[in-house]
Order: structure tokens, then sequence, then C-alpha cells
């Protein structure tokens, strides 16, 4: 199979990398399903990479219907070991404007209605998460983006991502609720992939793009998806150099990441014991472990 180290995940606005040479479109099956769209293979530069569209190209799936697990799952597949996510968020605090950047390094759960899990059917692991954020990828995003000097934009190192359910956006006293918890920007997809990413032992980091400012906010509209894609398409050039720059940083030096060996002391299942069709439906997570 087609194999590429680090993989991209594109959100809302971001459905491809323009810069990508020598392109092959896989389509994957993996055990929990097919993934959100065909995987694109290309060069960025002189590195493989694989990308994503979260929603399909053609923006069809709502954050509830994302086949996470098959998304991560492909991504393994591919042999992928860093994964950036591209992802439009609201802002929940003033100094963080609409076409600014965001490298969360926490986040907060408020899903109600994803599978976070690969693990069950007689195999339980519990990862660490408390830091949920690769910290060495995050650092070399956040390095890419304060290189390329964007105009307009203000990058923003660490910051607490809510993650919502969706696909209504919040009500004013949430979006309140929310900023009293000192959280820093508000989506609706990421958490449920990096804990996925985590437990497939790949590496982490979002790419947090502000497209608006929530509800809360006296002085601005609240959101709607005419303001979030009209702030995203303006982000997306910006968002494609910064991904094609953190791909040439981190294919010159790719560095050591906790993420990677995540499982090691996480499952609590004697493997030898445990149900052959879980070993092998989990076969790629777990085959350093049997
Ligand atoms: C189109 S606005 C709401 C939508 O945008 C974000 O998606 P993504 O994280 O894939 O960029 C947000 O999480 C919602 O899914
Ligand atoms: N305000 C917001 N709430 C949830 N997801 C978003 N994506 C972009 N803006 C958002």
């Amino acid at each position: 199979m087609a194999q590429a180290q680090i993989g991209i995940i594109g959100g809302s606005g971001l459905y491809k990398m323009n810069a990508l040479k020598d392109i092959e479109e896989v389509q994957l099956s993996t055990p929990f399903g097919s993934p959100s769209d065909a995987v694109i293979l290309g060069t960025l530069d002189e590195t493989r990479v694989a990308f994503l569209a979260r929603h399909g190209r053609n923006h069809t799936l709502l954050p509830s219907e994302l086949p996470f697990r098959a998304n991560i799952y492909a991504m393994k597949q591919l042999g992928v070991e860093y994964l950036i996510s591209a992802s439009a968020v609201g802002s929940l605090k003033e100094e963080v404007k609409p076409l600014d950047m965001v490298v969360p390094d926490q986040f907060i759960d408020r899903t109600k209605n994803r599978i976070s899990t690969f693990f069950g059917e007689g195999v339980v692991a519990h990862i660490a998460f408390g830091d949920p954020v690769c910290h060495q990828l995050a650092g070399i995003l956040a390095e890419a983006i304060a290189s390329l000097n964007l105009p307009d934009v203000t990058l923003h190192r660490g910051g607490t991502y809510i993650c919502m359910e969706g696909p209504a956006f919040s009500t004013k006293a949430e979006s309140h609720l929310y900023r009293s918890w000192d959280a820093t920007v508000i989506g609706m997809t990421n958490l449920p992939e990096a804990k996925l990413a985590r437990e497939a032992e790949i590496a982490y980091a979002t790419l947090a793009l502000v497209t608006d400012y929530d509800c809360w906010h006296p002085n601005h509209d609240s959101v709607t998806v005419e303001m979030v894609i009209a702030n995203l398409q303006r982000n997306a050039t910006n968002a494609q150099k910064v991904i094609q720059e953190t791909v040439r940083r981190l294919s010159q030096n790719p560095p050591p990441s906790e993420a990677h060996s995540a499982l090691k002391y996480a499952i609590l299942t004697r493997l030898d014991q445990a149900p052959a069709a879980t070993k092998e439906k989990l076969h790629l997570l777990l085959q350093k472990y049997l």
C-alpha cells in the first residue's frame, strides 16, 4: 500500500491542497468502515503526504456523522505518524480575532454522540490524555506560522478548544459559559480525532483558523455559516502556506513524540487471552504489543 509519514485532515473550507503534485487517490476500507472520502496522496515539495477532507470534498457529512475511527485508521494504514488537522473555529476571546490562527494545547469535550475509541469488544485500554496535543508537532506548526509573517494574522500559541456536538451553533448562555471556563476557541470536530489519533499512536496537532466570534460578542453578529465560509476562504491560502511550511520543517527533522508509544502502558487486557476477532480488527494498533 502507498505510504506517507505525514497526514493532513482538512476541515470546513479546506477540501484540497493546491500544491500537491503526483497525486494518487486511494479508496481505503477499514474495520471501522470507509473514511469521509478518498485519501489524496501527493508530494508537497519533496515529501509524500496524505490528505483527507474531513467532511468529504463536497462537504456532505455533519460533524456527528463523521467516520472518525475510519479516518484515523486509514491514516494509520498509510503509515502516518504525524497528523495535522486544519479546522474552522469560533473565538471565545476578544483578542483572538477572525482570521487569526490558534495552536491549541487543550480540549474540553462537549460532544454527546461520538465514538471516540477503537477499544472495547474484549480489549480495554485507557490512554493518557492530560496533554492531548503532541507538544513537538504543535511547536513545529507554531514555528511555521510565525516564520511566514502572514499579514493580518496573529498567532496564539496554546489555548483550549471546546468541542461541541453541533450542528447548531451554541446558545449565548453556552458561549458565555465557555468563556467563563477561559476556553479560547470552539469547534465541532477535533476532540474525537485527537483521542483516536493518540490511541493509534499518531502525533496530532490542530491548526485552528478563526472565522467568527461565536455569539457572545456584543459588537459582532452571531456566527452564521456564511460568515464562517467567507472568512475561511480568506484563510485558506494562508492555511495552505502554513501546512506546506510545517511539512517542510517536519520532514527535515521528524521529532520523537510521546504519542508514538501511547499504548505502551495503556492496555489492561492480557492480549494473549483477548478475543481473536478483536485482535484481528485492531491488528494495526496492537501488533507492537502482541
Ligand atoms: C461550517 S461551520 C461549522 C463546522 O466548521 C468546523 O468544521 P471543521 O472542524 O471540520 O473545520 C466546525 O467544527 C463545524 O464542523
Ligand atoms: N462559532 C463556532 N462554533 C462551532 N464551530 C465553529 N466553527 C467555526 N465557527 C464555529
